[in-house]
């Protein structure tokens, strides 16, 4: 594609050199810099992109698109300068590959937990009633069948236009995609046409980076202001920050509610290990989830369904036949009658809502113990929430380590310990290595009682001190239960 082509959907300030040069790929990192690329500088949380513009040169780019135009400049490379390469990064791509949010229906989901489990449940549907369908979810981003593997949740504005160009060119007519607030801060999404856009909750998280709950909450906010006014936006009334999200947006606005008057509304008529019957919209279904939060992500999906168009029968008879996503919170049970629940909760909210669901279901009938930890390289202030939520709910708590990263584990450990007040303690367990921490709460385990593994999901992996140890909490359990 010709530069001056890739140039219309951004606001040059300056332009140095050719615009009527042929460019054969766009990228923003100078190590996949190859023969007549566009390298685009960024400023990072790292480094400076803008440090990297000799070496994208050296190895071939032959235009550069950036904040500011480098000292010495070499004769046969075009120059452009914009006010934000983070912006245009997106741009440039979508351009790039062909617009392909134009060329299909492209949902997003946003909130600080159950993106992944709404986005999956909707292409899963969508698969259902016949479509083809793409999705990119922290699990896994697939292109009809084919699983493509997902290292982030909200791939980078490249990668993220690669994609949707593959699936527009697959035929696919409706994408599904997780928009984490990182994503949305550092306009990974930039450029893209939204069809809707659906809003879950929001809690702690990520305050490592966003610093504040309010700049966090904007973040999420800023995907909901910029949707087109011909798309919809579906929130969660019962969230205290659903309509503060779409305050000032311009799409069709929809609300989903457990408590409240709202467009989708859902009761919970009876609830087992199984799953729940539920009434929605005046209509009774069977689902194979339990907890109260699924309840709403089931209402998010179908709100999301019933604004694509789709009939409520039909939606209500495929919802039933809907199956948990991978690691969420997915029973594994032994001979002897424990049942382990292996959930990716890394939350404080999140494992408040997973050991309510759990309370529901088992009333009283056994004991709960919780095999727990959190990441290392993030929000420390969640830490000693997330072991306080742990210990609210559980008879015996084992603290132990998630993917500690570059961090000490057993320092990781005391933040989330001193959270704990005394009586909390006394039920309490530190246990660093994690199958280690797994087998014993299987050893203290009885006939009825269930051992909650949180954190880590559908991970396959346990990451520390920059290496990827294979790691899988189901495999884990199941093993320790048929040893
Ligand atoms: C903190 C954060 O979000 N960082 C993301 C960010 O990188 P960064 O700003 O730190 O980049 P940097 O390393 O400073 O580099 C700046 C620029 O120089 C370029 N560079 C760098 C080195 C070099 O040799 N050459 C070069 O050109 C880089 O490509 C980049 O464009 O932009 C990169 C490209 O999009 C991301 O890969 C990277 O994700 C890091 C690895 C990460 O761990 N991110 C996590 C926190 C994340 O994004 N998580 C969310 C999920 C959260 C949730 O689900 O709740 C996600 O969407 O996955
Ligand atoms: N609607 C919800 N409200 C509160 N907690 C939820 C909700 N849905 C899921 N959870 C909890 O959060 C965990 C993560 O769910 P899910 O993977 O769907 O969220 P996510 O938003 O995609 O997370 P991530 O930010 O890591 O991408 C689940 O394992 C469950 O414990
Ligand atoms: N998307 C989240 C996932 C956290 C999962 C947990 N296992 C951890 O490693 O902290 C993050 O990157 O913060
Ligand atoms: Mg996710």
């Amino acid at each position: 594609m010709k530069l001056k082509e890739l140039l219309k959907g951004i606001h040059p300030t300056t332009i140095i050199g050719e615009e009527d040069i042929e460019i054969a790929a766009v990228n923003i990192d100078s190590r996949r810099i190859g023969k007549g690329h566009l390298f685009i500088a960024m400023r990072g949380t790292q480094v400076d992109g803008h440090r990297f513009i000799p070496k994208a040169i050296e190895q071939g780019a032959s235009a550069i698109l950036c904040e500011t135009i480098p000292e010495q400049q070499k004769a046969g490379v075009t120059y452009i300068v914009v006010s934000s390469t983070e912006d245009a990064a997106g741009k440039v791509a979508t351009i790039f590959y062909g617009n392909p949010s134009m060329r299909l229906k492209l949902v997003g989901v946003t909130g600080t937990n159950g993106k992944t489990t709404v986005a999956t449940l909707l292409y899963n549907m969508f698969r259902k009633f016949g479509y083809k369908c793409g999705l990119l979810s922290t699990v896994c981003n697939y292109i009809e069948e084919e699983a493509v593997p997902a290292d982030h949740t909200t791939p980078d504005p490249i990668a993220l236009n690669q994609l949707l160009h593959r699936m527009a060119e697959s035929g696919c007519e409706y994408v599904f995609m997780e928009c984490s607030s990182h994503a949305i801060a550092q306009k990974r999404i930039s450029g893209l046409h939204f069809s809707g856009g659906i809003f879950t909750n929001l809690t702690r998280d990520h305050l490592d980076y966003h610093k504040t709950f309010d700049n966090y909450r904007n973040a999420k906010k800023a995907f909901f202001d910029s949707l087109p006014k011909s798309s919809f936006a579906i929130t969660n009334a019962d969230d205290k920050n659903g309509m503060y999200m779409v305050q000032n947006c311009k799409a069709t606005i929809k609300t989903y509610s457990l408590r409240n008057m709202a467009d989708f509304k859902a009761k919970i008529l009876e609830c087992h290990f199984e799953g729940m019957y539920l009434e929605i919209d005046g209509r009774e279904v069977g689902v194979q989830f339990i907890g109260k939060f699924n309840v709403s992500n089931l209402l998010a999906v179908y709100g999301t369904a019933m604004m694509l168009g789709k009939q409520p029968e039909d939606i209500l008879l495929a919802m039933s036949t809907l199956k948990s996503v991978s690691g969420r919170l997915e029973p594994i049970r032994s001979q002897e009658g424990v049942t382990a629940v292996v959930d990716y909760a890394h939350t404080p909210d999140a494992l408040a809502n997973v050991l309510n669901a759990i309370h529901e279901v088992l009333d009283g009938k056994g004991k709960v113990i919780t095999v727990c930890g959190a990441g290392g390289n993030r929000d420390k202030g969640k830490r000693p929430l997330m072991a306080q939520e742990a210990a609210k709910q559980s008879d015996r708590v084992i603290i132990t380590s998630d993917n500690p990263r570059d961090e000490d584990p057993q320092s990781i450990i005391d933040d989330m310990l001193a959270g704990l007040n005394m009586q909390q303690r006394k039920k309490t367990l530190s246990i660093v290595d994690r199958k280690e921490a797994i087998r014993t709460a299987v050893m203290m385990a009885e006939r009825g009682d269930v051992i909650l593994i949180a954190g880590k999901g559908h991970e396959t992996y346990q990451e520390i001190k920059g290496v990827k140890h294979h790691f899988d909490d189901k495999e884990t359990v199941s093993a320790l239960f048929n040893d």
